[in-house]
């Protein structure tokens, strides 16, 4: 950085990029943005940011309402279909991703969640004791991150809301906040689990500001007014070069590859990094031999339990945005003119997340069934040993979370109609994996192998958030006056085995949240970073993205990614000795 660069800017073109920086950012994504704006913002370190897709300002990134615009425009997603699922009558599945300056977070739904302490703790726990992976670690991070606006008083009266500020930033230009709308058969949903026993209800929650802000408002819009940031569209990264194995991006330069938990594993193995097998059948020289590379790969699965209420009287309802004109044409008028009302509503702005105890009288029981099943039977043939021994780990600590009351398994969006909406697992057991198509590796997108039910726990599991779903809607005191009707399911599905089928022909193995494909785990336990996010055997390369989650967080994940890539900053700016920085 002896050499001032032009005037920062967007490069559309490549052979613009200069021959030195002091960083290369591989993917402007959610995290890639994070780091990179962290990292000019002392104005002296240079960064180039290579990002595959486009600048844009589409409509179908900036419409809040719904929440589904972003992930219904092709333009801004990746192409990719599954291997045919074999428990899964063979189905493919789309793998969503975001291609676009901002990533998956210019697409997603909006959902903003956090987790819970005891997943953090998890990760941590693969180091050892005194390890700097923990919630309290990560704590700071989680309020560097977002820009916490409190909900304004008539939702917060109307909705019940309780929030504690503590747990929250006011500094970020990525900001997080509640509609500024809520139907009441949203809090009439919510209020209904306390017809559950055990279900607890928590204090924080969040409010505020409407509008899609992610990575690219909140983090490049920032620090393209520096000098020393670039960014280049349009420009997909093959490989990263590498002297002996050192890292050398273009001249000699320290590279962060942040291109996602379907991407950055490929890219790894385009370079020679990777499992050594998969990359001679590629006809790729293997430089560091690193079996975990695409291993471990893990995603929220999506079962539909659908159920109609024939007498819910809460109006209004979401119904009425295409059944009601005149409440229509307010809703546009006042998104209009000062953009509050039900177009501040992205998607699930509710949601149920519930510890297994409560949601299956069989908890201890799976629990031990998980500690004590041969795990590794259910990895792929031929799974190198310490990525084996990492499953384990993995399975012993999701066992424990099983019978536990600190962490969530259960997640139901509510969705304030008289429909209800999405059921997900949110530590799913099987593992799956993401490789080089090895027929043309370079041009191809990357094999995406769900491997969806692989390990049979996931089903037992699976049956038993449908079955509390069941009883959240027909036996539970605070419903039965909506007089819920089981779409899907339905009730002749009972035993496990007929859960088995059902779960074959409708799952959806994805809620397009891809981690833990790179994890942040000990080489010895199949790990590919270490915990200051280094490429094991690799000098200069670190991986800053989902893909370094060792195991997923019971809740969405972009939340978790800003803070992980607002840590990553620091451990690249200050090194690991310094300890954790607080925010200011
Ligand atoms: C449709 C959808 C809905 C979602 N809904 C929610 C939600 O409601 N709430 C929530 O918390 N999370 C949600 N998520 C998940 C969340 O958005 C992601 O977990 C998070 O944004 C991932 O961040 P990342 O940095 O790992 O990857 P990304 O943000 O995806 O960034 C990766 C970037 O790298 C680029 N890239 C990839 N390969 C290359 C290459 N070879 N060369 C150059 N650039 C490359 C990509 O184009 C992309 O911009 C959703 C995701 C999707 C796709």
């Amino acid at each position: 950085h002896s050499r001032a660069l032009q005037a920062s800017r967007v490069l559309l073109d490549g052979r613009e990029v200069e021959k030195e920086y002091d960083y290369i950012v591989v993917g402007g994504g959610t995290a890639g943005l994070t780091v990179a704006d962290r990292l000019t913002e002392n104005g002296k370190a240079t960064v180039l940011v290579v990002e595959y897709g486009q600048l844009s300002n589409s409509p179908s990134i900036t419409t809040v309402q719904g929440g589904f615009s972003g992930m219904s425009d092709t333009q801004f997603l990746y192409d990719i279909q599954s291997v045919p699922q074999s428990n899964l009558l063979n189905r493919t599945i789309a793998v969503l991703a975001g291609k676009v300056v901002g990533g998956s977070s210019a697409v997603n739904a909006m959902m903003t969640v956090r987790a819970a302490a005891a997943d953090y703790d998890g990760w941590g726990s693969f180091f050892g004791e005194g390890s700097h992976w923990s919630w309290n670690q990560l704590l700071p991070y989680f309020k560097r991150a977002l820009n916490f606006a409190p909900p304004d008083e008539a939702v917060t009266k109307l909705a019940n809301i309780t929030y504690d500020t503590n747990f929250w930033g006011d500094t970020s230009s990525v900001y997080a906040g509640w509609p500024s709308f809520q139907y009441p058969g949203t809090t009439a949903q919510m209020e209904a689990f306390r017809g559950m026993p055990g279900a607890p209800f928590v204090k924080d929650s969040g409010s505020g500001e409407p509008g899609r802000s992610y990575a690219r408002t909140g983090h490049h819009d920032r620090a393209i007014s520096r000098w020393n940031y670039h960014l280049v569209t349009g420009s997909k990264v093959t490989r990263i070069a590498l002297n002996g194995t050192t890292a050398t991006g273009v001249a000699f330069v320290p590279v962060i590859l942040a291109a996602g938990g379907i991407h950055s594993p490929q890219v790894l193995q385009l370079s020679g990094i990777g499992p050594r097998k998969l990359l001679s059948s590629a006809n790729i020289t293997t430089i560091v031999d690193l079996p975990g590379v695409g291993q471990n790969f893990q995603d929220h699965p999506m079962i539909q339990a659908s159920y109609t209420y024939r007498r819910f009287n809460f109006r209004p309802s979401p119904n009425d945005l295409f059944l009601n004109a005149s409440f229509a044409a307010w809703s546009e008028e006042v998104w209009a003119s000062n953009r509050t009302g039900p177009n501040s509503i992205a998607t699930g702005n509710a949601a149920a997340w519930l510890p297994f105890p409560v949601v299956s009288p069989r908890a201890a029981d799976l629990s031990s069934a998980l500690a004590s099943q041969n795990n590794t039977l259910y990895l792929p043939p031929g799974t190198d040993q310490t990525v084996a021994a990492g499953y384990r780990a993995q399975m012993l600590l999701h066992a424990a979370a099983l019978n536990s009351n600190h962490t969530a398994f259960y997640n139901l969006v509510l969705t304030g109609g008289p429909t209800n909406g999405i059921l997900v697992d949110l530590h799913p057991l099987s593992r799956r994996t993401v490789a080089i198509d090895t027929a043309d590796p370079y041009n191809r997108e990357p094999r995406v192998d769900y491997r969806a039910l692989s390990n049979p726990l996931d089903a037992a599991i699976m049956a038993d958030l449908v079955r509390f779903t069941r009883r959240y809607h027909l036996e539970n005191p605070l419903t039965t006056s909506w007089a819920a009707m089981e779409m899907a399911p339905g009730l002749e599905t009972q035993t496990d085995e007929q859960f088995a089928a059902y779960l074959a022909e409708t799952l959806s193995p994805s809620e397009f949240h891809p981690a833990g494909t790179c994890a942040m785990m000990p080489r010895e336990l199949g790990g590919v970073v270490d915990q200051q996010l280094r490429v094991y055997g690799v000098e200069r390369l670190r991986v800053v993205d989902a893909s370094v989650f060792p195991t997923l967080p019971g809740g969405n994940t972009c939340q978790p990614v800003y803070a992980v890539a607002e840590k990553a900053a620091d451990l690249i700016r200050y090194g690991a000795s310094k300890g954790v920085e607080q925010p200011c």
